[in-house]
């Protein structure tokens, strides 16, 4: 993984679009999108056989494009379809285990705090997710607002780790989010309702 790959970082499930998402995703890979989590949340969330049936369409189409196809949470699923790596919270396995399993992959972690920046880059996170930058209408149970000041710290303290940052990032805000340090932006909504994602993605780097 670059760092560079982090650059417009789109995370998506099937609860975020009101289109088709594989239409919303090929578009956004043709619209120059550089990574692609795949994060199936909520009541309607797809499961078992559909939900990896869904995940390998999504990597699929992210093979044609030779953009990261990252899975969050199931790291289970991550290895039996090859993905190309994971995301996982603070609340998932153990950051040792998880990186035992998947040598070789991309396992990005959500850090809040200085302790959980320290573990993640001493467990070997390849990449940290900082947020909720701002409010987010995206994850239910969302940590309030941080602002960048710990984004700009982690920044501080590791000059040369891969972070980007995550939580209600817009076109309008995106620069501030890039300016405190980090090396992209992930985004869900932004992306999802966009009415012209090449314009939004290229508003975003
Ligand atoms: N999914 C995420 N992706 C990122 C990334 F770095 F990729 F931008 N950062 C943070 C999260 C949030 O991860 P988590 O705290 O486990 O919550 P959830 O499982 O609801 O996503
Ligand atoms: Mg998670």
């Amino acid at each position: 993984m670059k760092r560079s790959d982090l650059a417009v970082y789109f995370i998506m499930g099937t609860e975020n679009c009101k289109e088709n998402p594989l239409s919303v995703l090929e578009d956004a890979l043709k619209s120059g999108i550089t990574m692609f989590q795949l994060r199936e949340k909520g009541a309607k969330a797809l499961k078992g056989e559909a939900y990896e049936t869904f995940a390998l369409t999504c990597q699929s189409l992210c093979k044609e494009y030779a953009i990261p196809f990252i899975i969050n949470d199931d790291v289970e699923l991550a290895i039996k379809i090859n993905a190309d790596g994971v995301h996982v919270g603070q609340e998932d396995k153990p950051l040792a285990q998880i990186r035992e399993q998947l040598k070789g992959k991309i396992v990005g972690v959500s850090v809040h705090n200085e302790e959980e920046m320290k573990l993640a880059v001493a467990g070997g996170a390849d990449y940290v997710g900082i947020g909720p930058i701002y409010e987010t209408q995206s994850k239910a149970d969302a940590k309030p607002a941080a602002g960048v000041s710990f984004l700009s710290k982690a920044r501080t303290d590791y000059p040369d780790f891969p972070i980007v940052g995550i939580g209600g990032i817009t076109t309008n805000n995106a620069l501030e989010v890039l300016r405190a340090g980090a090396d992209g932006v992930a985004v869900i909504s932004a992306i999802c309702q966009s009415s012209n994602r090449g314009q939004t993605i290229n508003q975003l780097k």
